[in-house]
């Protein structure tokens, strides 16, 4: 149990080679990760005046299970007392030593636009021991302005303020494409651990750390948990067919997941259909379409088309339709009657276009003008 203290903790600053004596590389990640959740529940308890702590209290109070604490704090050398817990103030000092909390720390800030600004206005870095002493844009609008106490300074400049400053961590809120050369040049000009919310991968070499931050990562995982607290109704993820596998999906630059699942590709032998008729190959060759030939090699006739994904669209376009043939189905045609990409080797982006009436639809050779059709159904 927690005993009430009179005199509140503060954290107390060691001077840089105790922290460095101090400082051990044996901790695994997965702890060093929660101990800032055990610092900050600590330094909440100090400023309350508490003296000791329990592994279960901070346990609760930091989200993890008691075990988790004790063995995670065993890795500082720190034990505690059985009946007692931990002291305050002196487990404190012992995971502000192995962060390496013990003296302020100088940041650099790249790219001020809407995260730059609500990160440089962010009192709570300085409370925690980082001065951001140099905010860096390459817009000149934004050069000189002043976020805090902070002005803005060029991008050529940023060299200088960092050797100025003594700057060891850089923050990198540029779009994507500029990080990995922002990232560059903080590591050639000294810095040597970097606060990435760029979406994209940072190359960085040995002895510089990153931290990449993502809140849209975090959402998505948020959203698996919602996926499965309320399953939505079936919905077709299967692999799309013939989807070759990508080396390197998801650790390369700016690697972003599909939103969701495309529908199954079709076959490449299948026969796509268009809206079909004579004067629908009368009016594609009035509208000069080139290269129109049939699906097997015979003279091209109505309802055995077979032509370039391009010249479709441009066709359609002439013809009146106000979007291609492809993308909308005109009435009195069935669903699948849709042309789509036909995948055969050497003809990238040819479509294959056989006209199937539906029942109830006009007969072939009798069909109104392709304008005419799109005209009757979706044309937006
Ligand atoms: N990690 C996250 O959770 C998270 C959240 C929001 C945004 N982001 C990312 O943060 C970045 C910034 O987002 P934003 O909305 O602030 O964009 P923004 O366009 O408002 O700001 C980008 C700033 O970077 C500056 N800039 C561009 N190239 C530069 C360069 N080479 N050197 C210095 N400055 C340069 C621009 O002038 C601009 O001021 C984007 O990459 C965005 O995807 C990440």
């Amino acid at each position: 149990m927690s005993q009430p203290r009179r005199r509140p903790a503060v954290i107390r600053r060691r001077t840089r080679s105790d922290t460095a004596s101090r400082r051990s590389s044996d901790v695994p990640e997965a702890t060093v990760a929660r101990l800032p959740l055990y610092l900050r529940v600590l330094t909440t308890l100090a400023e309350s005046g508490v003296y000791t702590v329990s592994s279960d209290t901070l346990a609760a109070a930091a989200g993890v299970t008691p075990a988790k604490v004790r063995k995670d704090l065993s890795h500082l050398g720190s034990y505690g007392t059985r009946g007692v817990g931990y002291e305050v103030d002196v487990l404190l000092d012992c995971i502000a030593a192995k962060l390496g909390l013990t003296e302020d720390r100088a940041v650099v800030l790249v790219g001020v636009g809407n995260l730059g600004h609500a990160l440089a206005g962010y009192g709570g870095f300085y409370a925690r021991g980082f001065r951001i002493v140099a905010l860096v844009d390459a817009d000149p609008e934004r050069v000189g302005e002043r976020v805090g106490e902070v002005v803005v300074s060029p991008v050529g400049d940023l060299e200088q303020v960092i050797v100025q400053g003594q700057v060891t961590i850089g923050m990198i809120c540029t779009p994507a494409a500029a990080a990995q050369g922002v990232c560059d040049r903080l590591v050639a000009a000294g810095v040597t651990s970097i606060l990435n919310f760029a979406p994209t991968v940072l190359s960085v070499p040995d002895g510089v750390d990153v931290r990449k931050v993502d809140l849209a990562v975090e959402l998505q995982i948020l959203s698996f948990h919602e996926a499965r607290k309320r399953p939505s109704p079936a919905r077709d993820t299967s692999p799309r067919r013939g989807a070759r596998s990508t080396p390197g999906a998801g650790s390369g630059r700016d690697a972003v997941p599909p939103r969701r699942a495309r529908p199954a590709r079709r076959a490449p032998s299948a026969r796509e259909a268009l809206p079909g008729g004579d004067e629908v190959l009368a009016a594609l060759g009035a509208a000069g379409l080139d290269g129109v030939t049939s699906a097997d090699g015979t003279e091209p006739s109505a309802g055995r088309l077979e032509t370039d994904t391009d010249e479709v669209v441009r066709v359609t376009r002439q013809v009146g339709m106000t979007r291609p043939a492809g993308a909308a189905r005109p009435a009195g045609m069935a669903r699948d009657d849709r042309p789509t990409r036909d995948d055969r080797e050497g003809e990238p982006g040819a479509v294959r276009l056989e006209h199937t009436p539906e029942p109830g639809s006009p007969a072939r050779g009798t069909l109104p003008a392709a304008g005419a059709l799109m005209a009757g159904g979706e044309a937006s």
